[in-house]
């Protein structure tokens, strides 16, 4: 799997016992790959994506938290993304990371709290599951999402299970109603909220990845089409993506001592003749 901008001594490759792939970086809690077993790899990452105190790794699965997009007052995206976790446990395709407030955190969010990412990869299946706590005295609000950059190795590549859903446009124009098949490479910036079924990536290169979850209650899909700007995106692979991501959107409350739970489950089964 190409790890290519990002130093190889920071990243890990786990692999599970019947052959699936992880790879992984403390930085950001990040799940930089994943290859079901069998393959081929399903998660894209940016051939200059960088990783480092204060960046955010552009690809793999950036953990969103405590604020989606600029939502809110903090810096976009949050405070968990560029900033270095503490990895709790590792082993044959899984992997777990903490990340706890500490001064830095609490100048730009001035509360206390815990945040743990375990990824599981087995067979075809990945599951992703983000825990937050409140270790603090007070309540405080979240939203959160994982942002899982899906490599797309067609152009013909679509994205089903929105079809009739209001979306959002995420920078401010009018809603639209979701088609039944949506082009992957379309650009598109959405929030569906209220999406809970099941979202199908049916590629038809690299096979169908179905994406569901539990306690991320909207969808948004991402892809920021051509003269998008961004410095980590070379010009032209924005047509080798699309971001489909589970999140919490409206903001939530947790309780002093509390604990929210959502999990993401990407199943690339249908590929296997084994599953
Ligand atoms: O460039 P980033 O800060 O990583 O954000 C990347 C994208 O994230 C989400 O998909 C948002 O809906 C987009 O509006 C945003 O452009």
């Amino acid at each position: 799997m190409p790890i290519m901008a990002i130093d190889p001594s920071t990243t890990h490759t786990l692999t599970s016992p019947d052959g699936a792939e992880l790879v992984v970086t403390a930085h950001g809690g990040h799940v930089l790959g994943w290859t079901p077993a069998g393959g081929p790899a399903r998660l894209w990452l940016s051939p200059t994506a960088e990783s480092g105190p204060g960046l955010a790794v552009r690809g793999g699965v950036p953990v969103i938290f405590p604020q989606f997009a600029g939502r809110g007052p903090l810096p976009k995206h949050g405070i968990a993304r560029n900033r270095a976790w503490v990895v709790v446990e590792s082993g044959a395709g899984f992997w777990e990371a903490r990340l706890e407030d500490d001064e830095n955190t609490r100048a730009i969010w001035p509360h206390a709290f815990e945040l743990v990412l375990r990824a599981q990869a087995s067979g075809a299946v990945l599951d992703l599951t983000l825990t937050a706590r409140n270790t603090d005295t007070q309540p405080w609000n979240f939203t959160a999402a994982l942002h899982t950059y899906f490599t797309v190795g067609d152009s013909d590549t679509v994205i089903t299970g929105l079809g009739g859903q209001a979306a959002a446009d995420n920078a401010g124009g009018p809603p639209v109603a979701l088609d039944d098949a949506v082009l992957a490479l379309g650009t598109r910036d959405v929030a569906i909220e209220g999406a809970s079924g099941p979202v199908t990536l049916e590629d038809p290169q690299l096979g169908p990845l179905v994406v569901t979850a539990n306690g991320f209650p909207d969808r948004v899909v991402w892809n920021p089409g051509p003269g998008h700007g961004l410095g980590d995106v070379p010009p032209g692979a924005e047509r080798g993506f699309v971001c489909i991501e589970p999140a919490l959107l409206q903001p939530t409350e947790l309780g002093p001592g509390s604990v929210w739970t959502g999990t993401v489950r990407l199943d690339a089964g249908a590929l296997s003749t084994d599953a």
